[in-house]
């Protein structure tokens, strides 16, 4: 520990390290425990832009996290997920709006980044080389007595399932493994809430995919709330139990992700959380005459509306079945599934089918919506 840089401040403003702050105030914890159904967090038309003048880069923000849940922020390239997790953890100051952690207020007065009882894991998760992976996550607990230290330390390298690596340095450990180092240190003080800034991105597909499971896994069994931020949208999906669409700044959809998926608000989430097909047509009721016909809605409406259809929601028609026909124009084969781009008219439209039969390109064939349509903003 003798070689530690000297301030949490310094090694969270250089993004170095996963690190944690200290636990919260007693007032805050009491509060928590007073009413367990109150948010963890809770974030209140929250503004923040970078230079006066220029557009904020986050506008009228709100959201609420329960205790115990994992939300992921998902969203283009600098809509501000990384700025919504540095307000939070108090390395940025808002414009106007206000932020609580287990019901205290951080904004006004501003309570600094150590005292908020906030931890932070980051893709670069540089841990200090130069210490064991024991040092590594005893250094997240100087704030702590010294008596319990060594003790939590323990604890929290067994929770990540590596006890035995507790004697080695950083570099004789997997990627995956020092990311779980990183998140013992940042989880090791008990925050009351962990902020994971794309912390899967350094790693393989395969380590990314086992990794995340793992880490799961550990936040679940620990009941931490986290708040993951990425633009992989397969990651959101399976990590979070709440996802928040972010665009330029603001919430664009929020909720469970299958919900998300099934039944997107707006053209930009069909299109983001996955792919989709955008049809303009005339609804009435329950049905919108389409180029692809007249679908049922999942809702009504009337007018001028468009309509999202997921590619598995495609499918090409069988001998005897009613279809539109296309020209598959494109292929994407992937073993267990495929993914045609077809022509209809002048729009391409994508199915998607099981892998186990194959159409060439080029082939007439006949298309059929297997559920019901999406009217979205
Ligand atoms: N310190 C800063 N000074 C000025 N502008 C900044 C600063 N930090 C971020 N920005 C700008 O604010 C916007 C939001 O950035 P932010 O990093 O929050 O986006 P993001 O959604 O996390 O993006 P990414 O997925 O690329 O990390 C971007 O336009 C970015 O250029």
């Amino acid at each position: 520990m003798t070689h530690a840089p000297s301030g949490l401040r310094a090694l969270l403003t250089r993004r170095a390290a996963a690190t944690t702050l200290t636990p919260p105030a007693p007032a805050a914890a009491a509060a928590t425990l007073a009413d367990p159904a109150a948010p963890l967090l809770e974030i209140a038309a929250l503004t923040k832009s970078y230079a006066p003048g220029l557009p904020p880069v986050l506008e009228a923000l709100d959201l609420r996290v329960s205790p115990g849940e994992l939300i992921t922020l998902l969203g283009p390239s600098g809509c501000g997920k990384t700025t919504t997790l540095r307000l939070i953890a108090g390395l940025e100051t808002p414009d106007s709006g206000s932020i609580r952690i287990a019901g205290r207020e951080m904004t006004a007065p501003p309570v600094p980044p150590e005292r908020r009882g906030v931890g932070l894991v980051f893709q670069d998760y540089a841990l200090f080389p130069h210490l064991t992976v024991l040092g590594n996550v005893l250094f997240g607990l100087q704030g702590l007595p010294r008596a319990g230290r060594l003790a939590r330390a323990r604890e929290t390298l067994a929770l990540v399932g590596l006890t035995v690596f507790e004697g080695r340095l950083p570099h004789q450990l997997s990627g995956g493994q020092q990311q779980r180092v990183a998140l013992a240190r940042a989880l090791a003080p008990r925050p009351a809430l962990l902020l994971l800034d794309e912390p899967f991105s350094n790693l393989d597909a395969q380590l990314r995919h086992s990794t995340r499971q793992e880490v799961r896994a550990i936040l679940r069994q620990s009941g931490t709330t986290a708040i993951l931020v990425t633009h992989d949208q397969e990651e959101a999906l399976a990590f979070s139990d709440r996802l928040v669409v972010m665009r330029a700044g603001r919430v664009e959809q929020i909720g469970p992700p299958h919900e998300v998926y099934a039944h997107p608000r707006t053209a930009f989430v069909a299109n983001f959380l996955g792919r989709s097909n955008l049809l303009s047509g005339t609804a009435t009721g329950l049905s919108a005459r389409t180029a692809l016909g007249d679908l049922p809605l999942e809702e009504p409406a009337q007018g001028a509306v468009l309509v999202s259809v997921r590619p598995e929601h495609l499918a090409f028609a069988r001998p005897g079945e009613e279809g539109t026909p296309v020209t598959i124009v494109a292929r994407e084969y992937r073993g267990h599934d495929v993914t045609y781009a077809v022509r209809l008219g002048g729009q391409e439209l994508l199915v998607h089918t099981s892998g186990h039969e194959v159409w060439p390109e080029g082939e007439e064939v006949r298309v059929r919506v297997t559920c019901p349509a999406r009217v979205v903003q």
